[in-house]
């Protein structure tokens, strides 16, 4: 109940005072992602470049680089952005997409590890191959159940000191010794394109909102995508019709019904 009550406190704290976020995201996510930020009640910034990255991470309320059309320009404009973010001790989220996919992906994620993010959101391939195991990821898509993704992504908590965050039909949060499960969400998810990298930026939302708190502040946000995934995903057709009522679903989400929905239990 404690859980229950904490996240729709959590997005009333968060829509009081809308966060700006810096979301340095790919170029299949940014429109999807900047619309889920609006709808949910964050105010989102779509800025990557090497030039600028660092200076607008100082300015935002958090930062979150995902990886997923990566290049060189890009690559330095995110170290640039987390070291900063780092600096100005603002939560910074990594999205790791398919970091097990090619050589150059695998060095970038590393180089993001070593620049200490405050939360990793992945899914549970991504999870298992970041912690050293043998996923079986398919470019930017699951191939591997969460509960197979539940010890790699501890251990990558206790390493690296941060919170860990594993989606998929169930989700999964840990910073190490404490850990939740989420339920909702719907089936329709994986086949609308950039929700996970969504997901990712409105987890930055949250932890701007309690940059003390980043534990509480993912269970919130994948609390919020659970709910607001099942009410888009009872009532539509297929994909598209998902896409739009998931941004109504979201926007339309209130507090109280959040806490009275959440499913989240104590792993
Ligand atoms: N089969 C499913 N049932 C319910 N929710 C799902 C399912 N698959 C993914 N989700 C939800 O979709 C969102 C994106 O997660 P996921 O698909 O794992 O990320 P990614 O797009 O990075 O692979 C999360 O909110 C997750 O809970
Ligand atoms: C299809 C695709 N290709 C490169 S990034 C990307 C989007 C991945 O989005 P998500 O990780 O949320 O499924
Ligand atoms: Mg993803």
């Amino acid at each position: 109940m404690q859980d229950q009550t904490t996240v729709g406190t959590l997005l009333g704290a968060m829509r009081a005072n809308p966060p700006l976020v810096q979301c340095i995201t790919n170029f299949v996510a940014m429109n999807i992602a900047a619309n889920v930020m609006l709808a949910a009640g964050a105010s989102p910034a779509m800025v990557h470049a090497e030039e600028e990255a660092g200076e607008f991470a100082a300015i935002s309320g958090a930062l979150t680089v995902n990886i997923g059309t990566l290049s060189a320009g890009w690559l330095a404009g995110m170290l640039a952005a987390a070291q900063s973010a780092t600096q100005a001790g603002k939560p910074w989220v990594l999205d790791p997409v398919a970091h097990y996919a090619t050589a150059f992906r695998r060095k970038a994620a590393a180089q993001l590890l070593e620049q200490q993010p405050t939360i990793v959101r992945g899914n549970a391939s991504e999870i298992i191959a970041l912690a050293g195991g043998a996923s079986h990821g398919q470019g930017v898509d699951s191939r591997d159940p969460v509960e197979l993704a539940e010890v790699a992504a501890r251990q990558l908590a206790e390493r690296h000191g941060c919170v860990v965050a594993v989606t998929g039909v169930t989700d999964f949060v840990t910073d190490g010794p404490r850990a939740r499960r989420i339920e909702g969400g719907s089936s329709l998810m994986p086949q609308v394109t950039a929700l996970g990298c969504s997901l990712t930026c409105l987890v930055g939302a949250f932890a701007a909102a309690v940059p003390d708190n980043p534990f509480d502040a993912t269970v919130a946000a994948l609390a919020v995508f659970a709910v607001a995934g099942e009410q888009a995903g009872a009532a539509a057709d297929g994909p598209g019709s998902f896409s739009w009522r998931f941004l109504d679903a979201l926007a339309a989400l209130d507090a109280d019904t959040l806490s009275a929905k959440a499913r989240i239990m104590t792993a």
